[in-house]
């Protein structure tokens, strides 16, 4: 990656050393990084014009959607995505210097409710009774237990939490399945690219969409428009409209630009079949180094 020197306020969802603070690192080395408590808050912290760029999660590998963040963006927000950050995820086990010798008989598991989930299996197995606290975020969990050194719980979380908060790692990789990657979103006010060189080609484009009401066959029309076309789907995947059982929106991610005649001409097509369509724009790909 070959990054411009630029004066840009960036919102993560921290505090650091979260994955997301990571994944926002390694997109923006030298930008002023803002943590923010939540995923909404850092949205809102674009909307508001209070920084240039906000990173979210959006999907991992193991555990899917985030559905706060595509929720968020369908019913509360305008936005972009002008980026999406790629990174490898690792679970490690950590508790405080004074429990190291304690820590098989922890008393509490502290982590985001992702990485709890990507460490179910693990958990099962080895602390089958201890509660599990879910935290704002995995460096949230790190930075709480290193504030109760006087108590027996552990955290889940990154290599770089254990160390920014002083715990010591007891058991490492502990995430249930080998390929544990997570997508970070990052978002605009305007519809733009992020003027990063990437090793990635292709580009993408995010849809969201609602089907016309009553209509049957509606969602196997809507993916006959891209599949004529010959455009390629990465995603789909449906979400509660929130206004009624059985009422749902879409995403579907394509990997083409949204400027391409082709695709230009699918939007048409939708449209004309009576589906709402809202691109929330084409971006590239940046993988975060390993
Ligand atoms: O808790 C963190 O460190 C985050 O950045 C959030 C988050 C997520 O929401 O999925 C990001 C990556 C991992 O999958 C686990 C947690």
């Amino acid at each position: 990656m070959k990054h411009q020197q630029w004066e840009k306020r960036i919102a993560y969802l921290g505090p650091e050393a979260s994955f997301t603070y990571l994944a926002t690192k390694g997109l923006f080395p030298n930008e002023w990084l803002m943590p923010f408590t939540t995923i909404p808050d850092c949205i809102e912290a674009v909307s508001n014009d209070r920084v240039d760029f906000a990173v979210v999660p959006v999907e991992n590998a193991l555990e899917g959607t985030v559905t706060l963040t595509i929720d968020y963006l369908y019913h509360e927000a305008d936005l972009y995505v002008v980026g999406e950050v790629l990174s490898k995820i690792q679970q490690h086990l950590m508790v405080n210097k004074e429990q190291v010798n304690n820590w098989q008989n922890i008393e509490g598991v502290y982590s985001h409710s992702h990485a709890l989930a990507q460490c179910h299996k693990y958990l099962f197995y080895r602390f089958s009774s201890v509660p599990l606290n879910q935290t704002s975020s995995t460096a949230a969990a790190a930075k709480y237990v290193a504030e109760n050194p006087d108590k027996c719980i552990a955290a889940i979380g990154n290599t770089s939490s254990a160390e920014k908060y002083g715990l010591e790692i007891v058991e490492r990789n502990i995430h249930d399945f080998h390929f544990n990657h997570t997508r970070f979103f990052v978002l605009a006010k305007k519809n733009s690219r992020l003027p990063i060189e990437t090793s990635e080609g292709k580009s993408k484009t995010t849809f969201m969409l609602t089907l016309p009401e009553n209509v049957s066959g509606a969602l196997h029309q809507v993916l006959s428009v891209f599949a004529w076309r010959r455009i390629d789907l990465s995603k789909i995947e449906s979400r509660p409209l929130k206004t009624g059982l059985g009422d749902y929106f879409f995403i579907i991610d394509v990997l083409a630009d949204e400027n391409e005649p082709m695709v230009k001409g699918a939007v048409e097509e939708l449209g004309a079949l009576g589906c709402t369509v809202k691109s929330l724009g084409t971006y590239y790909t940046y993988l975060t180094p390993e």
